[in-house]
């Protein structure tokens, strides 16, 4: 089968590549970088299909220095040592010119297998080029990030995308032959998101649908064509927010069934654990909070698993987290207070602290009366003494409701016997 038409025009040398000039324009700083032949460590931050890859080719070639390339998706310590050791072989001893080694995702690699490459950076062996869409200042080991130099690759512009479209009509023998127009190229370019990989297979599958040689490409035709061909939404695409929504509405329906399908969708899907990992934390306090405040604890150490053991086996941990959430009491009732807190404050603005209860760390302070009524609750019976804790502008204003389940069907007893007079709970 014909490669696809992202392959066949990904660009071969630096004055083909598109955008991205304050790297590779003629004063970028990587321009400089290439010409000198010096090349540091680096790491490509950027969107998906920006051409970080493109770009790590095209520095190899350039330099020419032998090109290594793992996808941090599908390997692990194994396929690191041994791409590490062909790499040896392949440089070093030969020549100065050490080989790169380019590895795609490298935010999902766990602690331990990022710790795998520090050596073979550090000695030189090679010249590690990594690819992420996440801030690698999480991401990325502090011991790595250190020795490496990050660059940011930005999303492309519109006129970036429509260069790109005209690139691919000109030098692809394939769509040469044809006769295109491009009527209106809004819905290509709005259902790349920005992704230079996802507007040419788009562009290429309306190309493809069309029986004849002459094709006009317009909004309808490319919109009826997509909705046609839905795989063509890969993990970043609009499926994958749809699958991420049905998973946390499961769990938040308190559907175990629900949530352990959709959680297999993204886990087959190549989802990175972590992202799972951080919406069912958000979850645990958004939907569950004090009603089971130990969702929380349970979703915060499900986030540290699964960033230190990554897949296979972070499935297992994912799936419990799942459903140990999925079967929790309910409640929003801090989402709510935070909310309604919130609104308060933007309708009401900087109100004062109340005197009594404003710090008072110099002697004209405390004359001026700062925290003079204060009553300090251990002082008095159950450890309590009921005083206004809101600015008077606003004293009496209700803002958290117990959610009714167990734990808080108690909260609402504590503050029934403290508040009841004031708060009338
Ligand atoms: N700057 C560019 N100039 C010209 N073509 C580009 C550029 N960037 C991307 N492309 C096109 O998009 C395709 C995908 O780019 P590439 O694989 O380099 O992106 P990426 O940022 O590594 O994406 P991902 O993170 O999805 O791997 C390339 O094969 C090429 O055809």
């Amino acid at each position: 089968m014909e490669a696809p038409l992202a392959e066949r025009i990904r660009p071969q040398k630096l004055e083909d590549y598109i955008s991205q000039s304050h790297l590779v324009g003629p004063n970028g700083s990587l321009t400089q970088q290439i010409s000198r032949g010096i090349i540091p460590s680096l790491i490509f931050w950027g969107p998906p299909g920006t051409g970080k890859t493109t770009l790590a080719q095209i520095i190899a070639q350039e330099s020419k220095r032998p090109f290594y390339e793992l996808s941090a998706i599908n390997s692990g310590v194994k396929d690191i040592r041994d791409v590490i050791e062909k790499a040896k072989q392949s440089g070093g001893l030969f020549t100065a010119k050490n080989p790169i080694l380019f590895i795609d995702e490298i935010h999902r690699f766990s602690k331990s297998q990022q710790d795998s490459l520090l050596a073979a950076v550090e000695k030189g062996w090679i010249t590690l080029i990594g690819a992420t869409t996440e801030n690698p200042s999480f991401e990325v080991i502090p011991a790595l990030l250190s020795r490496s130099q990050v660059y940011i690759l930005n999303a492309f512009t519109k006129d970036d995308l429509e260069a790109l479209l005209h690139r691919a009509m000109k030098i692809d023998k394939e769509l040469a032959s044809k006769n295109i127009t491009l009527k209106e190229t809004e819905a290509l370019l709005r259902l790349s998101g920005g992704d230079g990989r996802k507007l040419l297979n788009i562009f290429e599958l309306v190309v493809n649908a069309s029986a004849n040689d002459e094709i006009v490409i317009t909004n309808d035709r490319v919109l009826e064509l997509v909705q046609q061909n839905t795989v063509l939404y890969d993990k970043t695409g609009e499926q994958h927010y749809d699958i991420v929504s049905a998973f946390i509405k499961s769990i938040r329906g308190s559907d175990p069934n629900g949530a352990v399908y959709w959680l297999a969708r993204m886990i087959e899907g190549g989802e990175d654990v972590k992202f799972i990992a951080r919406r069912m934390l958000i979850l645990s306090s958004e939907d569950i909070g004090n009603a089971n405040p130990t969702a929380f604890i349970m979703a915060n150490n499900t986030f540290q698993a699964v960033s230190t053991i990554g897949y296979p086996e972070s499935r297992i941990i994912l799936s419990q987290c799942a459903i140990y959430l999925a079967t929790s009491p309910k409640s929003n009732a801090s989402y709510m207070a935070i909310g309604n807190a919130q609104q308060l404050v933007k309708q009401t603005g900087d109100l004062p602290v109340p005197i009594h209860l404003r710090n008072a760390p110099t002697k004209l302070m405390k004359e001026l009366g700062y925290g003079e009524d204060y009553k300090y609750s251990h002082d008095y019976a159950n450890n309590f003494a009921e005083q206004e804790f809101l600015p008077d502008a606003i004293k009496e204003t209700v803002l958290y409701n117990p959610g009714s389940n167990s734990r808080e069907n108690s909260n609402r007893e504590f503050l029934k016997n403290r508040w009841k007079d004031k708060y009338g709970y």
